[in-house]
């Protein structure tokens, strides 16, 4: 065969393929016209730790991928080394040669003649092709001629093909480590607690909300369970095969903002080395959470405007456009009116955010779930501390929970039962100190009282206190009980109350006692 057509066709069969093994099948039908090759394979070699691994055989029947690996002996690393000058080497049994032997047996392949291809690019020894002939047959010099003139491009299509295999088989762990990660995300962040009960209400918004692919502001205080308010209404809605993507606007550096939201193109600034993808384009076909959108800056909320709108983005530095199909969920423990009427928020982003607003109660006005949170954290903490037993809680401990005003809301609570669990030791569950050591706040709702100056040694009791406060209530009122202007309508209080206190209390009142609430003039 005309040695330029040989060249020609068989590299044009390497290249074939991606799928190596399928490349070898083709070619090795194609070299059976002019030389006696039965089979071919492929074999890598890693010189750090002497193994050869086999990745694919081909025979005139058929292909496939294979993964052995042998240690080769030291004898046979060294000659592997010292035929490095010569590129494709004649064996004329496969089964004498200390290379082919340990790589032919495992192939079924022994006592045939072969022709070993060395295998380099860019100065690196990859491993070697394999061509073995049919048991009746040998190859001659001029076989291993004209295979000689495969080597480059026969080495620059292995090369290829293993850098595809390579890719393809991170993208595979990449894919199991998304749907992996995802359905975690989902199992921490399932059950709502409260559904039932303190946040029945909000959970029927959610429900209600949930079908639609309405934009969703969600209002309240820090910890109050925003986000996972957020991750219930993606699991309800059709979107909940697709990501749920959080964005944490408050944490994003300023320089960083566009980088992060919108993505970037290779070289679009300096440090952008490769091309990113930004939250909102891995958000595509799912949800994307804005948390904290009240610390947007100016800028920022003009592009986002921009891309809520038109649905569309560039990444920076990119012309191509991109198209979106997202839910947008946004919160903020901020008050956005008030920001709004400062010119601190943009009215029209605020308005394409808030078509549906669902305000999260803060705990202190729904106690009643915190038993039921409570037992919810201790298990949870519970299994991710791998704690043996499971804790009980001390009698009083809800009693002490209860009390408390949880300004950091379920966040706090949760906190608090880790760090009960880990100072308990075993011991029943006490939030005493816990509670009242970390929280000099009262509950909001009790109002302020100013604590009266006492003077430590003029200390009265009750009694005492209410005997002169009513004496000073008569003198007042010139030593009259009822009516307007007298004692009991300056205490505020039914005269026939104030009469039975006086009578308790020992304090004089009535026609006889009138001329001591007199002032005299001296
Ligand atoms: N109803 C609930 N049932 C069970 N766990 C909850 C509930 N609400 C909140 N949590 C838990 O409390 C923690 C805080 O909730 P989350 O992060 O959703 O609050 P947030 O309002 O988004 O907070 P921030 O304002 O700080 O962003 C999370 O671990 C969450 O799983």
């Amino acid at each position: 065969m005309d040695e330029n057509i040989f060249f020609r066709n068989a590299t044009l069969e390497i290249c074939s393929s991606l799928e190596i093994e399928k490349a070898l099948w083709k070619c090795l039908w194609f070299m059976q016209e002019g030389i006696p090759v039965a089979q071919m394979s492929l074999h890598l070699y890693d010189a750090a730790t002497g193994i050869a691994e086999t990745i694919a055989h081909a025979t005139l029947d058929d292909y496939r991928v294979i993964s052995s690996k042998v240690l080769l002996i030291e004898q046979t690393r060294r000659q592997i080394e010292m035929q490095r000058t010569i590129r494709v080497r004649m064996v004329s049994d496969t089964a004498d040669d200390p290379v082919t032997e340990p790589l032919c047996r495992y192939l079924g392949c022994l006592e045939r003649s072969a022709l070993i291809m060395d295998l380099v690019i860019e100065g690196k020894f990859l491993g070697v092709l394999s061509f073995q002939s049919f048991p009746d047959e040998q190859f001659n010099e001029s076989h291993r001629q004209m295979v000689s003139l495969l080597n480059e491009p026969f080495a620059i299509a292995v090369s290829n093909s293993i850098r595809y295999r390579q890719l393809k088989h991170l993208k595979d762990m990449l894919e199991d480590d998304n749907q992996y990660f995802q359905k975690e995300l989902q199992l921490n962040r399932g059950e709502v607690i409260g559904a039932e009960f303190g946040l029945k209400n909000t959970m029927e918004y959610v429900r209600q909300v949930s079908p639609t692919d309405s934009p969703v502001l969600l209002l309240g205080e820090t910890g109050v369970g925003k986000e996972l308010i957020a991750t219930a209404i993606h699991n309800l809605s059709h979107r909940r095969e697709g990501p749920f993507i959080a964005v944490n606007c408050g944490a994003i550096p300023e320089s960083l903002m566009d980088s992060e939201l919108f993505g970037h193109e290779k070289g679009a600034f300096t440090g952008a080395i490769a091309q990113k993808r930004g939250r909102f384009e891995r958000a595509n076909g799912g949800t994307l959470f804005l948390d904290e959108i009240g610390e947007l800056n100016p800028d920022a909320q003009v592009k986002l405007l921009r891309v809520l709108q038109e649905k569309i983005l560039e990444r920076l530095g990119g012309t191509e456009s991109i198209k979106l199909d997202i839910r947008v969920i946004a919160a903020t423990h901020r008050d956005l009116d008030d920001m709004m009427a400062k010119d601190l928020f943009r009215q029209d982003l605020y308005f394409r955010l808030k078509v549906f607003p669902i305000v999260i109660p803060p705990l202190r006005y729904r106690l009643a779930d915190i038993p039921s949170l409570v037992h919810h954290f201790i298990q949870k903490k519970s299994t991710q501390m791998k704690l043996h037993f499971m804790p009980r809680l001390a009698p009083d401990a809800m009693e002490h929970l209860m009390q408390y005003s949880w300004p950091g809301n379920i966040r706090e609570l949760e906190n608090t039962v880790e760090r009960a669990l880990i100072l308990s030791h075993g011991a029943p569950l006490n939030f005493r100190e816990l509670v009242f050591a970390n929280a000099p706040e009262k509950r909001p709702s009790t109002p302020e009282i100013e604590m009266p100056k006492i003077i430590e040694d003029d200390f009265h009791s009750l009694d005492n206190v209410m005997v002169e406060h009513i004496k000073a209530a008569l003198y007042k009122s010139g030593g009259k009980v009822e009516g307007k202007g007298a004692a009991a309508d300056l205490l505020n209080i039914n005269p026939r109350t104030l009469r039975h206190r006086m009578r308790k209390l020992g304090v004089p009142f009535g026609r006889s006692a009138q001329d001591l609430y007199i002032k005299k003039e001296d």
